[in-house]
């Protein structure tokens, strides 16, 4: 129970009607959910406009909303309390309701088209084993220390986010690691954190069905830049040339690191096979059990985010070399006849361009690559042709086949994707829509030695067909078609 004048501290708003004494239960965004007392905050959406949702969250018991608009009635014994946005109202709102926690516990946002949940995951490993509570919230899961809380978005709406912060501060820890993606910054999921840190790990392709352009997109990502405090680190991967960009209009203290440049901290990659990289951070050689080049970048935007925090590097180095990857990134299993099956989250063109690049790297003469990949529906589609055109540019053997459908037709998914392939590929791409199948297929055709890459879906257990989710695993398929 909080009392209303209490949440509204640093915003701006009109009181229409209602007393600011009273108090609220909590916070809701969605009508549907609503306990008698919350506030409801009528927020505009991409799809709905939560004020048409206002008499029937009063019906459901709440006595206080927040609009944006005034409605043409108001009804007696509720307080209206209109503010610009409430979308971006709701994070401080919040934040008051829950105590300010971000106050009490270090928060790291990272930001990116790939690489995110791989830097989360790895910083939350990487501090418990130093010895701090530590809680993370990622794609695949939010968690606080070893305790798993489910989740459907990389980064939780505003009110969902404040209250798992103050989950972590009641369970003591001294940090969290989170995910910022480019619509939670653009709808400001993130407003009312005080942020310690941020980091950029790179830009490319994807969600241009959201954001519209690549300016757009580049623009959402450096939001979260442009809004850091002067005492917060700003850590930008300086090889990528946006990297630069969002240090532009940024207060906070600039670090930068690099495979390529100059940068204050420098990685140099030495070897890369199906175990690991061995790789120079800062002079010192170590041996990591991520797989792939790029993640020479989540190594070392691990290792300086920990120097960023005042970490000794080589306690960091040492304790980064003994963690294990993320679930679902570059996941292997080999069958009994030699036969490798890779499982990777790579679902923008540039992911799977890099995922390939690094199989063909370490492969050896006559192990043949087979691709089994699909783009998500009501996602951008304009991704679709792309990927279909680097898995066939860099893979022996193709399949086409479904991912998340979602609401559309997964036969017109396909069909956009094939028109990224050339008549000489199409003789090496099969479509297969059904994803088991396809991925039992390229086992049937994989040969000793060949490797088998099921791209886009990684720690996913779910399809999602028409708002259904269907239990369907990667690992699971894979598995089981590789032991028969
Ligand atoms: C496109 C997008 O980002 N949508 C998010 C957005 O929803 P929205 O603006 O479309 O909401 P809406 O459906 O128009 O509804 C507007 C308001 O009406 C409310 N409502 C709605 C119906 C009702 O009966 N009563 C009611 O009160 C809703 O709670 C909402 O507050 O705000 C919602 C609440 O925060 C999110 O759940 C929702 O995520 C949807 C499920 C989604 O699919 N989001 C994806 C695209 C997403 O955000 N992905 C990124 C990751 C990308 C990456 O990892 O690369 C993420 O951060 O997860
Ligand atoms: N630093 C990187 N640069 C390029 N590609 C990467 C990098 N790190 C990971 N990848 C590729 O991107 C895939 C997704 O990685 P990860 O889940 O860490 O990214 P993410 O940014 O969290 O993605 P999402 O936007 O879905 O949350 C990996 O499976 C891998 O193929
Ligand atoms: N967080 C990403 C995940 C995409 C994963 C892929 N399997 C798909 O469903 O498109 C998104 O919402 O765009
Ligand atoms: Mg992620």
């Amino acid at each position: 129970m909080k009392k209303i004048s209490e949440l509204l501290k640093g915003i701006e708003y009109d009181l229409v009607q209602g007393d600011l004494n009273q108090e609220v239960t909590g916070i809701e965004l969605d009508s549907r959910k609503l306990q008698d007392g919350n506030l409801f905050v009528a927020i505009k959406g991409n799809v709905m406009n939560a004020h048409q949702f206002i008499p029937k969250a009063i019906d459901l018991g709440a006595k206080t909303v927040l609009i944006e608009d005034i409605p043409e009635e108001l009804q007696e014994g509720i307080n209206y309390i209109k503010v610009n946005s409430t979308a971006q109202s709701v994070g401080l709102l919040a934040s008051n309701y829950y105590d300010n926690p971000s106050e009490k516990i270090k928060v790291v946002a990272i930001t990116g088209t790939n690489g995110k949940t791989t830097v989360v995951t790895l910083l939350q490993n990487l501090f418990m084993k130093l010895g701090y509570n530590t809680g993370a919230l990622t794609t695949i899961e939010n968690k606080i220390n070893e305790e798993v809380i489910p989740t459907k978005l990389t980064t939780p709406d505003p009110v969902t986010l404040q209250y798992l912060l103050h989950e972590m501060v009641k369970k003591n820890c001294s940090y969290c690691f989170m995910e910022a993606s480019s619509h939670a910054i653009v709808q400001g999921r993130l407003n009312g954190i005080d942020l310690t840190g941020a980091i950029f790990s790179n830009i490319s392709h994807d969600h241009l069905d959201y954001h519209g352009t690549m300016k757009e997109y580049i623009n959402a990502k450096k939001r979260l830049f442009d809004t850091l405090p002067k005492s917060a680190f700003a850590l930008v991967n300086i090889d990528d040339k946006r990297g630069n960009v969002m240090l532009q209009n940024c207060k906070g203290k600039h670090y930068t690191y690099a495979l390529h440049t100059m940068a204050n901290y420098k990685g140099k990659l030495i070897d890369n096979t199906f175990e690991g990289i061995q790789m120079e951070v800062n002079g010192q050689e170590a041996w990591f059990q991520l797989i792939g080049s790029f993640n020479a970048y989540n190594v070392l935007s691990a290792f300086a985010t920990a120097s960023c925090l005042g970490e000794d590097e080589m306690t960091t180095l040492q304790a980064l070399s003994e963690l294990r990857p993320a679930r679902g990134r570059f996941e292997q299993i080999v069958s009994k006849n030699n036969i490798r099956g890779i499982i990777d989250y790579a679902h923008t063109p540039d992911a799977l361009e890099n995922v390939l690049e690094t199989i063909r790297d370490i492969r050896e003469e006559g192990e043949r690559i087979i691709t089994v990949v699909g783009c998500g529906g009501d996602r951008d589609a304009a991704k679709r042709p792309v990927m279909a055109k680097t898995a066939a540019m860099l893979s022996d053997l193709v399949f086409l086949t479904s991912d998340n459908p979602r609401t559309e037709d997964p036969e017109e998914i396909l069909e956009q994707m094939e028109e990224g392939i050339s008549p000489t590929q199409a003789k090496r791409t099969s479509v297969i829509v059904d994803r088991k199948e396809a991925i039992a297929k390229a086992v049937e055709m994989a040969e000793p030695r060949d490797i088998i890459l099921v791209a886009g879906k990684g720690h996913e257990t779910y399809q999602e067909v028409n708002g259904v989710r269907h239990h369907f695993d990667d690992k699971e398929e894979l598995f089981l078609a590789l032991k028969k």
